[in-house]
């Protein structure tokens, strides 16, 4: 395994803001909770210490032949036991509530935090994604800090309780036993470092695996993985990340029970030893059998207290190195610069100006924008042409602030898009890009992802499949447009929602939840629209879900740009490129129909498709070398010519090829 930077460890000071936020989070996340847990284990450690000394009376009687107290003795042992037993079942419950709980908050939190990230940069960082996982781990149990905080407050009451007992038999063995927490306390808070930091090695090891574990259990690879024999040769890559993960746990784990052991090992013999001395005692008349039969209560008590009490605050302190996962994530700063002008961007009336922008995707990236200048006139449509990683794609997401020019800047009717906060910019673009999602969703999901505002808006949401020439396609399918697009869930399943209502949004208003309750399940179970629930006439009775050909989910995704159609910036880069030729002829006679006197920004390799553009730009190693018409550039006889004649006479072979010995 490579080695990878130490991930800097929190100070003391940052540790304990983590610790505050965990436990303010848990709180809100579940307060009565919380509280029926403190209560409940607050019983759960001063029982054994209740029932040290009714033994030590019971024996003490008998000794003294005071036979008379037994009975009433007796009686209350029960009665304490039956009480410990009820509160450790009701310690598990509340335990396992506030768990739920707040992984329920922290999960919320967390992903809008990720969800605000307004550029793409963040997930392509392999250290943030391998940070992100770690607090997706912590997130999923941030309810543990409680848990394990808990248990070290009930192991140090039950320490006190017993401490107490011993101290009146033996100061000396009583300050030896406590004494003896502490190097073991400072050993696991060093090992606990030590395993965090092996955590976080391990991540890119882990994340692979999981990469390997995902591609082999996953229907889009499944075709390449089985024709091109690829089975044993993920298999072997998986395991061998797991055996780089697993070497670095083993280590760990060996060191931690060599030194457990030791630790154990001092227990044993300062108890031994106590237990010697004690018996000793009593065989001189010191002690009585009570005052024994409470020593080895007591020591065997304190020492298994303090056991839970140091493995249990350690616990805690490495869910906390963990969970300053969590709060880095969430409280991250912005990952693209704050716009100056939080304020509105007016529609577009002259055009977008690139002026002289440079980019490069990181500093160890070669540059793939060498000073583009480029206008892209209001109401016209410019077609990007150029070969393979010529920068065309890379143009668009500067267009929608994915990234930042490094140099250079990009300029909306004269305003650098900068200035304005990305979600303003956003909202006036519509698009559809090259490597569109299919989402697992219902076919109107699918749709309706272009504009969630058609999300419930069933008429909408057709028109725009009408004009992509998908609807027919979609009427047809088993459920119509309620048709789950995925053959990896129970389409059933998928609408039956049984999230508790009482962990849900109504039953916690403190949860604050930012959830538009058009988006997801409601809290009775009902589905939400569009979720694959029993509507409509095509949605009655089960039906299985369905895959759509590549053209067909080139097609929907055609339709979510439709849906925002009007909007001032329209990019399309590779719009058409798994249609059939008569398809992609009916869209681009559509598109142009609906974007005639609107801003496009079409990217193609089919220059038969872009032939009609307002304006084409040839990029070139990231340059543009040409730019003109159809017909002033093939005048020009230059690279567009050479592509555009390449391309026509693979149809027609009557056309010579211009340029050909270039
Ligand atoms: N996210 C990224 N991180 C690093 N490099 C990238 C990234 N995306 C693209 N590149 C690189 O930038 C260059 C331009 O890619 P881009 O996708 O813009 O080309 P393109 O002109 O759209 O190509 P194509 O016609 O093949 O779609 C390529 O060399 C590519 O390797």
């Amino acid at each position: 395994m490579t080695t990878r930077p130490p991930d800097a460890t929190p100070t003391p000071r940052g540790l304990a803001g983590c610790a505050a936020r965990a436990a303010g989070m848990v709180w809100r996340a579940a307060p009565a909770h919380v509280l029926g847990y403190m209560a409940t284990t607050l019983v759960g450690a001063v029982t054994p210490v209740a029932l040290a000394w009714l033994t030590k009376a019971v024996l003490d009687g008998l000794a003294h032949g005071r036979a008379t107290a037994l009975l009433g003795l007796a009686v209350t042992i029960a009665v304490v036991t039956t009480v410990a037993a009820a509160a450790a079942h009701a310690t598990e419950y509340l335990r396992a509530e506030v768990d739920r709980r707040a992984a329920l908050r922290a999960k919320d939190e967390l992903f809008a935090a990720v969800t605000r990230f307004t550029g793409l940069a963040p997930f392509e960082s392999p250290a943030f994604l391998d940070r992100l996982r770690l607090a997706q781990q912590s997130a999923g149990n941030p309810g543990r800090l409680v848990d394990t905080a808990t248990s070290t407050a009930r192991s140090a009451v039950t320490v006190a309780g017993f401490v107490g007992s011993l101290v009146v038999i033996s100061p000396t063995f009583t300050v030896l036993v406590l004494l003896s927490a502490v190097p073991a306390l400072l050993i696991e808070l060093r090992m606990s470092r030590q395993r965090v930091a092996m955590l976080w090695r391990i991540g890119p090891a882990e994340r692979r695996e999981m990469f390997y574990a995902q591609l082999m259990s996953t229907a889009d690879a499944a075709k390449e993985i089985r024709l091109f024999g690829l089975g044993d040769f993920l298999r072997l890559r998986m395991l061998a990340e797991l055996r780089t993960a697993n070497a670095a746990r083993r280590r760990m784990g060996r060191r931690e029970f060599a030194v457990q052991a030791s630790l154990s090992a001092l227990s044993a013999g300062l108890v031994g030893a106590g237990l010697v001395w004690t018996i000793l005692a009593a065989g001189r008349g010191e002690l009585g059998v009570g005052d024994v039969a409470m020593f080895v209560a007591a020591a065997a008590g304190v020492q298994a207290a303090l056991n839970v009490m140091v493995s249990a605050g350690v616990m805690a302190y490495e869910q906390l190195l963990t969970f300053h996962h969590h709060v880095a994530v969430v409280s991250a700063g912005r990952d693209l610069p704050a716009p100056r002008d939080p304020g509105s961007l007016p529609a577009l009336r002259r055009g977008i100006e690139l002026r002289d922008v440079w980019f490069r995707y990181s500093d160890d990236h070669p540059w793939v924008l060498r000073g583009v200048d480029l206008f892209i006139p209001h109401g016209r449509t410019v077609a990007l042409v150029g070969r393979n990683g010529a920068g065309k794609s890379t143009l668009v997401k500067l267009l929608c602030r994915f990234y930042e020019p490094t140099r250079g800047a990009i300029l909306w009717d004269g305003v650098d898009i900068r200035d304005v906060p990305p979600e303003t910019l956003r909202s006036r673009i519509g698009a559809v890009f090259q490597d569109f999602v299919a989402y697992e969703l219902t076919a109107a999901d699918n749709i309706a992802v272009g504009d969630l505002s058609a999300v419930r808006d069933r008429a909408r949401i057709e028109r725009a499949a009408r004009e992509a020439g998908v609807h027919d396609a979609v009427a047809a399918l088993p459920r119509g447009y309620e048709t789950l697009l995925s053959r990896e869930f129970d389409p059933d399943q998928e609408a039956d929602s049984d999230a508790d209502p009482e962990a849900g949004l109504d039953v916690d208003p403190d949860l604050d939840l930012d959830v538009d309750p058009d988006l997801g399940p409601d809290v009775d179970g009902t589905p939400a629209p569009g979720s694959g629930s029993g509507r409509g006439p095509a949605s009655d009775g089960p039906g299985p879900g369905v895959l759509l050909s590549g053209g067909q989910w080139q097609r929907l995704a055609l339709a979510r740009a439709f849906l925002r159609c009007d909007q001032d910036l329209m990019i399309l880069d590779e719009p058409s490129a798994g249609l059939d030729p008569e398809a992609e002829h009916e869209i681009h006679t559509r598109l142009a129909r609906l974007r005639s006197g609107r801003t496009s920004v079409v990217i193609s390799h089919r220059l038969g498709a872009v032939r009609e553009a307002d304006r084409i730009v040839v990029l070139t190693d990231g340059r543009v070398t040409e730019e003109g018409t159809h017909a002033s550039l093939l005048a020009d006889d230059g690279t567009y010519a050479r592509l555009f004649t390449r391309q026509a006479a693979g149809y027609r072979d009557d056309v010579q090829p211009t340029g050909a010995a270039r």
